[in-house]
Formats: C-alpha cells, sequence, structure tokens
C-alpha cells in the first residue's frame, strides 16, 4: 500500500552556502490546509530553509517531498509550477513597473500565458484595485507586501512560502494581513508556511510552529501550546 506523505515533508535536509553548512538534518512536515510558523533568532537558517524548499539553495544531502513527488532535484521554475510560491523578505516588488505589470508578472511562475487577473485576487486585496495603474515602488510597505502575496496566488499554489510579511509595516495593516492570510487558507484551502518574528502575530495565524536554533529544528508542535519558556530560551522574548 502506499504510503501518504503531508503535503510538504522535508527529510535529514541539510544545506549550505559554498563551504560553510547552514542547516544540519532538518526534518519537518506540513500537512495540507494547515498553517505553520518557523520561529527563531537572526541568523538561524529559516530564509535558507524556506529557499531550499524552493529550490533557490542546493540540498547537500536529504529529501524534500512535495504532494508525494520527490522535488530534491526539481529546478525552482518547476517547483513553483507544481503549486510553491515563494514570497522573499523584502517583496521583491518590481518598483518601476505598474501594480498591475507585477500581478501579471505572477503568471509566469504558472507557466501559463497570461490571462485576466481573478476577481479573487481584488476580494482578497481590493486596495490593489483602486492602484493598478501606479507604479509598484509607490505602495507602501504594507501594500507592496499584499501586492507580493497577490502576485504569489496567480500561479494557483497548493502552499505559500512567506519570509517576515510583517516585517516594517504598521500594525492596522499587520491585522488586514493576518485575516487575509486566513481567508485565503481557509476559503481555498491553501497552506501556509510562515517565517515570523512577530510571536503574536504566527501565534494567532498558525496552528503549528517549528523552532530553529543554529540551523536545526530545536523544538515543534501546537501552537496552542507554545511555552512562554520556549520563547524566552530561543527568541530572548
Ligand atoms: N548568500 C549567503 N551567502 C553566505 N552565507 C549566507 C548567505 N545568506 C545567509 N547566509 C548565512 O546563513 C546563515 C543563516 O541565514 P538566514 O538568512 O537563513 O537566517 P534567518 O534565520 O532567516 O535570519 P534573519 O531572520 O536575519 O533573516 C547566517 O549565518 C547567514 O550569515
Amino acid at each position: 500500500m502506499a504510503v501518504t506523505r503531508p503535503l510538504l515533508d522535508l527529510v535529514n535536509v541539510t544545506a549550505g552556502y559554498g563551504q560553510t553548512p547552514v542547516l544540519f538534518d532538518v526534518d519537518m512536515s506540513v500537512a495540507e490546509g494547515e498553517i505553520a510558523c518557523l520561529l527563531g533568532r537572526n541568523g538561524v537558517g529559516k530564509t535558507t530553509l524556506l529557499r531550499s524548499i524552493i529550490g533557490l539553495n542546493a540540498l547537500t544531502s536529504g529529501n524534500i517531498y512535495f504532494n508525494d513527488a520527490d522535488i530534491t532535484k526539481a529546478p525552482t521554475y518547476k517547483r513553483a509550477r507544481k503549486g510553491i510560491a515563494y514570497i522573499p523578505q523584502g517583496r521583491e516588488i518590481i518598483p518601476y513597473l505598474t501594480v498591475l505589470d507585477n500581478l501579471k508578472m505572477g503568471f509566469s511562475a504558472s507557466g501559463k500565458k497570461a490571462k485576466r487577473i481573478p476577481a479573487e485576487i481584488y476580494d482578497f486585496f481590493p486596495m490593489l484595485k483602486e492602484h493598478l495603474q501606479r507604479q509598484g515602488g509607490l505602495l507602501s510597505g504594507g501594500q507592496q507586501q499584499q501586492l507580493a502575496i497577490a502576485r504569489g496566488l496567480m500561479c494557483n499554489p497548493k502552499i505559500i512560502l512567506l519570509d517576515e510579511p510583517t516585517e516594517g509595516i504598521q500594525p492596522s495593516i499587520v491585522q488586514e494581513i493576518e485575516d487575509t492570510l486566513r481567508r485565503i487558507n481557509i476559503e481555498k484551502g491553501i497552506t501556509i508556511i510562515v517565517v515570523e518574528q512577530k510571536i503574536e502575530f504566527a501565534r494567532k495565524l498558525a496552528q503549528q510552529f517549528f523552532i530553529m536554533e543554529k540551523g536545526a529544528i530545536v523544538e515543534k508542535g501546537k501552537t496552542d501550546k507554545l511555552a512562554d519558556s520556549l520563547l524566552h530560551r530561543y527568541l530572548a522574548v
């Protein structure tokens, strides 16, 4: 009988930059429909882990399974076509392109010809409709973050990897982003992994947590059981 794996399954993942190892034997499983947060101090390897999942960092050893396929050696564009969207820290909006053209860039990740922007995008992010012809670089940080998430949705992902979506964003927009991510998860069934420094944001949004320290997952569990003692030990909160 075939074994059914979680939607995303990392097994003994080791990776780094050149000769410098950064991730050590990371095991991480995220089930379909779940929201997981990845916590840890600066420099412990959270971004490197997300980059390894989307294929921007090759593994030294270990395997990554997605949707029951071994994607360890698949190039980034194929991972995107299989349904992994990556929204990097800093958002990477093209500043001189309009909001509309930034959105359309998301189509290319799916490998399909550009079509109309689905109405649901404006339903999730009404602000974008008002700014379609503005240059992306003129949006506020919070608006750019919303644009980046919307662009990620254009390839119809099964999972979204988000790196610090609330960084440098004013509280009212942080709340909006939290609500929209929850809607995207519930209404579209999209699985989410979010790297976060804002513990309360992560706690409210995610059902599952992983804590990283020196390139390894040192604690994991349900967020409603995320003890303050762990936060003190690993995040110095
Ligand atoms: N392009 C790179 N080349 C070499 N080393 C890198 C590179 N990017 C990151 N590193 C190193 O890898 C380690 C992990 O960095 P990473 O960005 O993954 O951590 P992080 O937990 O995401 O931190 P932050 O919260 O600051 O983004 C750090 O020691 C960092 O200096």
